[in-house]
């Protein structure tokens, strides 16, 4: 499935501008990314900027991670459904019983239904961070044992960094979906985040979707970027 999409990247909309957003999004075509609205933009701009960019045509991953009670959770993910999003997100650490509702709460959408995935262990995050949490495992036998449970729960995928993907695949099969942050080109800042890869060696791994933020926003020239990955990725 999502291993033969071409669409692989997913920007990461990270403005505190809106119109500074909509003005990138408009030199961008909907054949050649998704877009990714995150806990900055929606918390200013709302549901009616994630309205805009669907109608624009774009695929939308809303990407809120929501994590409280399973019912909670269940209406947060049928209230991102309406909206049209193409993908949303728990935290898998809100458990299976919060998964399994926050799936059933899409079944009313039949084939229109949102792909419903759970973070696993956060790409700024590291071994010693994990230690603090009082999580005596390695990044990626948290994210394995996180993922498992995604999967129990009858979620889409996951999202994890690009260093677990080729396990996950290997443990969970091919078409569990496997969405990495954390990418960085060659010699771009890895910024704060602390598991990253290459665009090209991540895809090799297993990952099928890249979200790319700041090594695509922050760009002299975004869109020229954008293009030089996906030409990586021969897309
Ligand atoms: O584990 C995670 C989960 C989500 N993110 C989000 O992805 C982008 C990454 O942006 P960059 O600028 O490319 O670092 C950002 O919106 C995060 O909230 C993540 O990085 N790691």
């Amino acid at each position: 499935m999502s291993s033969v999409d071409s669409k692989k990247v997913l920007i990461a909309l990270d403005y505190d501008d809106q119109g500074k957003a909509l003005a990138f999004v408009k030199q961008l075509s909907p054949s050649t990314c998704r877009l990714k609205v995150g806990k900055e933009m929606f918390t200013l701009f709302g549901p009616d900027f994630v309205k805009q960019l669907v109608d624009l045509g774009f695929d939308v991953f809303l990407d809120l991670k929501f994590h409280d009670i399973p019912n909670t959770v269940a209406k947060a993910v049928t209230a991102a459904a309406k909206l049209g999003v193409w993908m949303v997100n728990v935290h898998a650490s809100g458990g299976v019983a919060m998964m399994e509702k926050a799936k059933a709460a899409l079944t009313p959408f039949g084939d229109k239904a949102p792909l419903l995935i759970a973070v696993t262990v956060l790409t700024s995050m590291d071994e010693i961070q994990l230690k603090q949490l009082g999580i005596d495992k390695s990044p990626q036998e948290q994210v394995l044992y996180l993922a498992k449970l995604a999967q129990q729960a009858g979620l889409d995928g996951v999202v994890c960094s690009a260093q677990e993907a080729q396990l996950l695949k290997s443990q969970l099969g091919s078409e569990f979906t496997l969405v990495t942050p954390g990418i960085r080109p060659a010699g771009s800042d890895a910024g704060d985040q602390k598991r990253i890869m290459t665009p090209e060696r991540a895809v090799a791994s297993g990952s099928d979707y890249l979200v790319i933020g700041r090594p695509i926003t922050q760009a002299a020239d975004p869109v020229a970027v954008l293009t030089e990955i996906n030409e990586s990725l021969g897309d």
